[in-house]
């Protein structure tokens, strides 16, 4: 099943097509005037297609088939990817921030293609976003389209809107998690994840 065919918990209005390539660059074109920067020179010349593009790319997730397996074996354990590379843009800044995911589950009756927790990650990294929403879409879409026993998702970033400007906590990464069914009831389950995720649960 290709992804764009499922109704996922993505927010109408997010992806490619809704973008207005001309009125991104007009606006940039006149974000770097209202900056009291020249637009005429050399190297700014070609800047509002750039970042548009920039802008378009790190907004527009990949298509991908969400591929399941029967659970032929019964297998019962914790399932996890660990430190999937993430970025994202801040919803607040417009700026980025990135770090690792990492996504688990206890299967139930089928099993997930590996690689399919990096690119659910991507799914709804792909986006302006806000860290709590972004972990809580991702252990959602699994619980939604997998449903298996439990999810637990935990997402370490570091905001360039802390790091850069404001505050200036250069290095500070912010943790948050999300867990569904068996990770989030069963204390034993739950100290597992988090101590395969390495963070103190
Ligand atoms: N909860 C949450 N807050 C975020 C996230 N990304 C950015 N923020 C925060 O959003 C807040 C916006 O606060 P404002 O006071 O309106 O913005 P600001 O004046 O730029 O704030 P400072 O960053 O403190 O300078 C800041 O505290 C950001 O750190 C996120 O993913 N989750
Ligand atoms: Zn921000």
């Amino acid at each position: 099943m290709r992804v764009s065919e499922l109704p996922t918990a993505r927010p109408p209005g997010a992806g490619r097509e809704d973008i207005d390539f001309a009125a991104a660059q007009r606006a940039v074109a006149d974000l770097l005037v209202a900056l009291g920067r020249d637009p005429g020179s050399e190297h700014l010349a070609d800047t509002p297609r750039r970042v548009a593009d920039a802008y378009a790319e790190m907004l527009t997730p990949r298509e991908f088939n969400l591929t399941t397996f029967p659970n032929d074996e019964g297998y019962d354990e914790l399932v996890l990817a660990r430190d999937i590379p993430m970025q994202s843009l801040c919803m607040h800044h417009m700026l980025p921030f990135h770090g690792v995911a990492h996504v688990g589950y206890l299967p139930g009756e089928r099993i997930l293609g590996l690689s399919k927790l990096a690119r659910v990650v991507e799914l709804f990294a792909r986006d302006f976003q806000v860290q709590e929403r972004l972990t809580k879409q991702v252990a959602d879409w699994l619980q939604e389209y997998l449903a298996p026993v439990g999810v637990g998702v935990v997402i370490e970033a570091e905001h360039m809107c802390m790091s850069l400007r404001g505050v200036r906590a250069t290095g500070s990464r912010t943790v948050t998690s999300a867990l569904k069914g068996a990770l989030r009831e069963d204390g034993r389950s739950r100290q597992e994840f988090f101590a395969l995720t390495g963070v103190a649960g």
